[in-house]
């Protein structure tokens, strides 16, 4: 996406800041942006490049967030309708209606969450009753909690989409399918007959995007609308199960390695704001023959801030590891293999909830990092923690995702003590637990990870098991063991992140500067140090760390944040955010803050008029005793 071809567009980018305007002007404006946009993304698209190059390339492209701070009402259109018309359609599904999604003929949304369930989908209520008479599918949502609720741009934007619902054959349950779903007339864009559309209300962010809810009365579709890649059901309503009833799940999956690499711009975007902020804000004076100095030379600045810049490399570093996966498995799925699903199913499990726990985490601790000014609006900061926490639930909730996991973690261990060979990202699983001495390298660290995950997930093991000899069902061992099952998943997670960083960095660092080099290894160096800190409970628990290596760590640490000052500011210029993708009054290269927030101050309707019209209607009278 060319960025400045994008930013070039007249009436693209807001005059009046969308925080100015109503509930219905937000969505109208989007809607008008949405259209130039991605008239743009449409014209300058090459046709020829392959979902793997297109990916890729668009893994750092945020320009969108210049557009619209809160997303846009047609981002369910390119993230998930148009990749499950991809996933889960026919050859001749796929011809006609990639057509028509790609030449934004149809506006689509994913619809598959519910007032009642969002993260059970085998407990989905809407229902597709197959009537062979007819050859047609009866969607119908029996109950308020069976309505579709959440999905993007479902409320008034999209005229089409994909319903997640049962299937049902002559009174049998056949599991949740996929069915391509028109909603609204192609010429009025009214709702077609029995189906109720609306939007969920105010959230606290993504209220650009249009969230709606979906009911059906008895609304009739054809049988060629059940997207039949993986299940079909024959004119005689005979029904033809898939070779794996997950692959119906495949989208979630898609976007879950995403989500990895938006976390990543995420964070960069925010530490890219707070970081120069803090190299011009001036504050306090420690010595008092001195002028103030940068609040970037508060090392308790620095420890806010620089591991948002670490971690920002580490999550673009996996994200790029996990698509790669991805994109072979899901290359192998085409061909019918499926036997590396699982493994990519649990590491999305892993990298998505972790990688949007650090990034809300880390960006609200860059917001509070700019103080009062971080608080403003105009700083977009809370957008961009909105946008990020969101991804906390969204997708796949970081809890259920975290027991997931979990439940492959624990059968990869229950089979590796049987016997059977562990594979892939779990194969570290078989490796010696007993931990040799603590020699603080960084290799070293990441080794102590892998124990803590080891020692995590046996033990948990150990208490599923004692909770079944017990007389337990194996449910409600689960449920009871489940807080240190997602830690064991959680401690998985950090392994892969640590390992799959270091050995990322480790493969480029060859071809890069010695200078580039030694700043980017400093930052892995941090960012190893940083979590061995954060988990020293766990390292001194099941590594062999020591009082006096915590001593040694910490020094080290602080020792790093003064190595990596000097190249600080330099560190986030490298994101090489244009200012209208940052979109912030604190963040600009040129570093007016104080001038960009009057600036942005004086755009309020309210500093249009120095005294408001409430002053004669109410204040007035009240202060003169007349109300
Ligand atoms: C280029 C850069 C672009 C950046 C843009 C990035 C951002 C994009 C943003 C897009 C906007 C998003 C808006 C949001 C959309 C949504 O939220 S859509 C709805 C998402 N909903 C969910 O994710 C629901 C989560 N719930 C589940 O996934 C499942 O219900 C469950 C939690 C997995 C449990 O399911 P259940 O059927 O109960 O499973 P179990 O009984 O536990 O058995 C699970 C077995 O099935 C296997 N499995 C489960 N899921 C998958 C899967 N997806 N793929 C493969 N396999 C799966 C699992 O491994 C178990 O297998 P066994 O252990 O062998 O039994
Ligand atoms: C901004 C945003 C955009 C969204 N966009 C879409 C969209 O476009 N399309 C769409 O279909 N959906 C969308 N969703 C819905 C989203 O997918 C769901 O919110 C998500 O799957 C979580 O489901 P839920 O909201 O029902 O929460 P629940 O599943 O009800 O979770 C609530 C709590 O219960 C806990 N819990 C639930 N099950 C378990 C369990 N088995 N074990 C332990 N704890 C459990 C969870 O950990 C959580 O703490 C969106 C959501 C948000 C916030």
């Amino acid at each position: 996406m060319d960025e400045q071809k994008v930013l070039s567009i007249k009436g693209l980018l807001d005059d009046t800041p969308e925080e100015y305007l109503s509930h219905k002007e937000k969505y109208e404006n989007s809607i008008r942006k949405s259209v130039l946009f991605y008239k743009t993304l449409h014209s300058t698209e090459d046709e020829n490049m392959s979902v793997d190059e297109k990916t890729k390339l668009n893994f750092r492209n945020i320009v969108t967030s210049a557009i619209f701070k809160d997303n846009s009402p047609f981002m369910l259109h390119n993230s998930m309708f148009i990749p499950t018309i991809m996933g889960q359609g026919t050859d001749e599904q796929r011809e006609y209606w990639m057509k028509r999604a790609k030449n934004m003929e149809i506006i689509g949304t994913y619809a598959q969450t519910e007032l009642g369930h969002g993260t059970f989908i085998r407990g989905l209520e809407t229902q597709a009753t197959y009537d062979p008479d007819t050859e047609e599918f009866v969607l119908h949502s029996p109950v308020l909690s069976s309505y579709k609720w959440w999905p993007g741009g479902l409320a008034h934007t999209a005229n089409y989409c994909i319903v997640m619902a049962r299937l049902y054959i002559k009174g049998k349950s056949h599991g949740i399918h996929p069915f391509m779903v028109q909603i609204r007339d192609e010429e009025t864009h009214m709702p077609l007959p029995g189906i109720k559309l609306g939007e969920i209300g105010a959230k606290l962010g993504f209220n650009t995007v249009n969230n709606g809810f979906l009911g059906f009365e008895n609304h009739r579709i054809s049988r060629d609308r059940m997207l039949m890649k993986n299940a079909q059901v024959l004119k005689d309503g005979t029904f033809v199960a898939g070779s794996n009833s997950k692959l119906t799940y495949g989208t979630m999956v898609y976007v879950r390695v995403l989500i990895v690499s938006n976390m990543a711009n995420m964070l960069a975007k925010a530490v890219t704001i707070a970081l120069r902020y803090s190299a011009i804000r001036r504050q306090s004076q420690p010595k008092p023959d001195e002028p103030e100095p940068q609040i970037l030379d508060y090392v308790t600045q620095q420890h806010k801030l620089f591991i948002a810049i670490a971690s920002s490399h580490a999550f673009y570093m996996n994200a790029m590891w996990l698509w790669e996966i991805y994109y072979s498995v899901s290359l192998q799925l085409a061909s019918g293999k499926l036997d590396n699903l699982p493994e990519l199913h649990a590491l999305a499990c892993c990298l998505k909830p972790l990688s949007t726990i650090d990034a809300t985490a880390m960006i609200e601790k860059c917001r509070l990092a700019c103080g009062g000014h971080g608080y403003m609006l105009s700083a977009n900061l809370a957008q961009t923690y909105g946008l990020a926490t969101a991804a906390y639930t969204y997708e796949g909730e970081n809890t259920v995702l975290l027991l997931q996991a979990a439940r492959s973690l624990v059968k990869a261990w229950v089979g590796h003590v049987k016997g059977r060979p562990l594979k892939g990202t779990m194969a570290y699983l078989a490796g010696d637990s007993t931990v040799k001495a603590w020699d603080g390298s960084i290799d070293g660290i990441i080794q102590s990870f892998k124990v803590v995950a080891i020692r995590k997930i046996s033990s948990v093991v150990k208490i599923l098991q004692d909770y079944e000899k017990s007389g337990l069902s194996p449910e409600d061992a689960w449920n009871k063991a489940s807080v240190f099952l997602t830690a064991a998943s959680e401690a998985h997670g950090r392994a892969v992140l640590l390992s799959v960083y270091k050995s990322e960095m480790d493969k480029r660092a060859a071809v890069l500067s010695p200078p580039l080099r030694k700043v980017l290894l400093q930052l892995v160096d941090l960012y190893v140090t940083y979590w061995a800190l954060e988990k020293v409970g766990d390292m001194l628990l099941y590594a062999s760390i020591t009082d006096k290596d915590v001593d040694e760590l910490q020094r080290r640490y602080i020792e790093l944040l003064a190595a990596i000052r000097p190249n600080a500011v330099g560190l986030v210029d490298a994101f090489d955010f244009r200012d209208e993708i940052l979109n912030s009054t604190l963040g600009a290269y040129d570093g007016r803050a104080y001038e960009r927030l009057m600036e942005e101050a004086m755009k309020s309707p309210l500093n249009a008029e120095p005294v408001n019209q409430t002053f004669h209607k109410y204040l007035k009278p009240f202060m003169r005793g007349k109300l």
